[in-house]
């Protein structure tokens, strides 16, 4: 494998990181250890045994296949997703092939894992669209995940990509072919053991015959890809160990032990601070998709992360080496009220799943709506910016002040005059406070195309004068 004899001979590679302070780093995403710093970056929970034979195939230097699935039970992934994703990243970066899988036949049954109850039915049109959605995700991930790890390190080489759909293999399955070929070798004690099952065996409704078999489909998936693609890892999150588990003992006892001997690794679910797991289900997600979550709000999200967090995220969201995040961290904790190590994850998560530079339109969003400094941006950029973040509004030349006030913060006259006069509203790029109802606000206009008008200290709106 060619690239692991570059990384081999090359270890450590330069990374050049321009705006974070710290000028030049060196990361070590090389594949025989892997493994070591997945663990050290907080990214695994569990890997099965034996771990040894794993490490083994890493040092040998083997090119291995990876795969991770979602289900399209919503339109877009979500944050908690990424978590797998970023270890298939890892993996792809060092070399090695991942494949993708969007669960068009398994979203029809419903994963019972981490679940406590049953997963209402969705209108296959809805289905098929989520299918597509998340699809086309999963490709724009491991494209934008190579453009923005090149920006750092310069050219490199990576694995392969190769995006499936389970429906593709179970559409035309028939279930007495399937049943004689490997219906014993599915045994229904492991079945029941599995957490998935057995939390809810002993619940008031049970599981349906659906769910119980849920393990059985994703196992098949593993057993499928290891055979036609020589897969030999599953990644998911931990609620998926049962799954996965399913399907090693199912390529197990179908094989003969030398053929691509099969592997699982789960990453830690990531939790609320109420210790929900984080996910569309439990309705706290922040997708990945710009329509429901733009680049912006998903930078308002890190930018919110608890300094007890914030070290953590930075290992298992972003690529920054972790001597890297490190440093960051202690320059962090001299100055903890510049959130400096918050505004990193924040620019480098936005970048790695949005595109290199979007992390920087946030921030500087963010700096014009809560920062203090002076705004010398020209109006086309603020209009791009403020567009994207889907937060420009709009206001018409004819307006008086107070008037403007009331469409843009939606209170009564009465309120808006209350503001003028107690020396509240803040106009233009130099925050001139303006303490008396105008009609002429034009030589507050930024390029004759912007106005900013801040209420208090709090609110900021941007306005494209028509
Ligand atoms: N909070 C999380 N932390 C870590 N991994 C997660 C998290 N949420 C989902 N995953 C993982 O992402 C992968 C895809 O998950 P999928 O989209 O099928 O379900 P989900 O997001 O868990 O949905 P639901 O909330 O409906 O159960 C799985 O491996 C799953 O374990
Ligand atoms: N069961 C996984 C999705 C999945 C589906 C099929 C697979 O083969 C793998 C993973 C989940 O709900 O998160």
């Amino acid at each position: 494998m060619q690239c692991l004899r570059v990384h081999l001979r090359k270890p450590l590679q330069r990374w050049q990181l321009l705006r974070s302070g710290l000028r030049r780093f060196e990361t070590t995403i090389c594949t025989a250890n892997i493994l070591d710093s997945l663990k050290e970056r907080g990214l695994v929970a569990q890997v099965s045994q034996p771990e040894s034979a794993l490490v083994q195939k890493l040092i040998s230097g083997e090119k291995l296949g990876l795969y991770c699935g979602a289900d399209p039970t919503a339109r877009s992934l979500h944050l908690g997703n990424l978590l797998p994703l970023m270890v298939m990243l890892h993996f792809y970066l060092a070399g090695h092939d991942v494949f993708t899988l969007v669960g068009g036949a398994t979203g029809k049954v419903g994963d019972p894992s981490g679940r406590s109850t049953e997963r209402s039915a969705m209108e296959e049109s809805q289905r098929l669209d989520n299918v597509a959605q998340i699809q086309g995700q999963l490709r724009a991930f491991f494209d934008s995940g190579l453009a923005y790890y090149r920006h750092k390190v310069g050219k490199t080489s990576s694995g392969r990509t190769t995006h499936t759909n389970n429906f593709d293999w179970w559409h035309d399955m028939k279930m007495l072919d399937f049943l004689a070929m490997y219906g014993k070798h599915i045994r229904v004690q492991s079945m029941l053991s599995r957490d998935s099952v057995s939390s809810r065996l002993n619940g008031q409704d049970g599981i349906g015959f659906n769910e119980f078999t849920y393990q059985i489909l994703q196992a098949y998936d593993f057993y499928h890809l290891n055979k036609t693609h020589g897969v030999t890892i599953q990644v998911g999150g931990n609620d998926q160990w049962g799954n996965i588990t399913a399907g090693i003992d199912l390529i197990r006892r179908t094989s003969s032990k030398a053929t691509n001997q099969p592997f699982g690794l789960t990453v830690p679910l990531l939790t609320t601070s109420t210790g929900e797991k984080f996910g569309k289900s439990a309705g706290n997600a922040v997708f990945i998709d710009p329509q429901a979550t733009t680049p912006f709000e998903m930078y308002q999200y890190f930018m919110h992360t608890t300094d007890e967090d914030v070290g953590k995220y930075l290992k298992m969201f972003t690529l920054l080496p972790v001597e890297h995040i490190e440093k960051a961290i202690l320059s962090h904790t001299k100055n903890s009220k510049e959130r400096l190590a918050q505004k990193l994850l924040a620019r480098e998560v936005v970048d790695l799943v949005h595109g290199v530079g979007k992390g920087q339109d946030a921030e500087t969003v963010s700096e014009v709506l809560f920062g203090s400094r002076k705004l010398q941006l020209a109006a086309v950029e603020l209009i791009r910016i403020f567009r994207e973040a889907n937060i420009l509004a709009t206001c018409s030349r004819t307006l008086s002040l107070e008037q403007l006030i009331v469409d843009l913060t939606g209170c009564s006259k009465s309120e808006a005059r209350r503001k003028v006069t107690q020396g509240s509203i803040y106009v233009g790029p130099e925050r001139v406070k303006v303490v008396r109802n105008t009609d002429n606000l034009e030589q507050f206009y930024i390029d004759d195309q912007v106005l900013v008008l801040r209420v208090g200290k709090q609110k900021c709106f941007v306005a494209e004068v028509m």
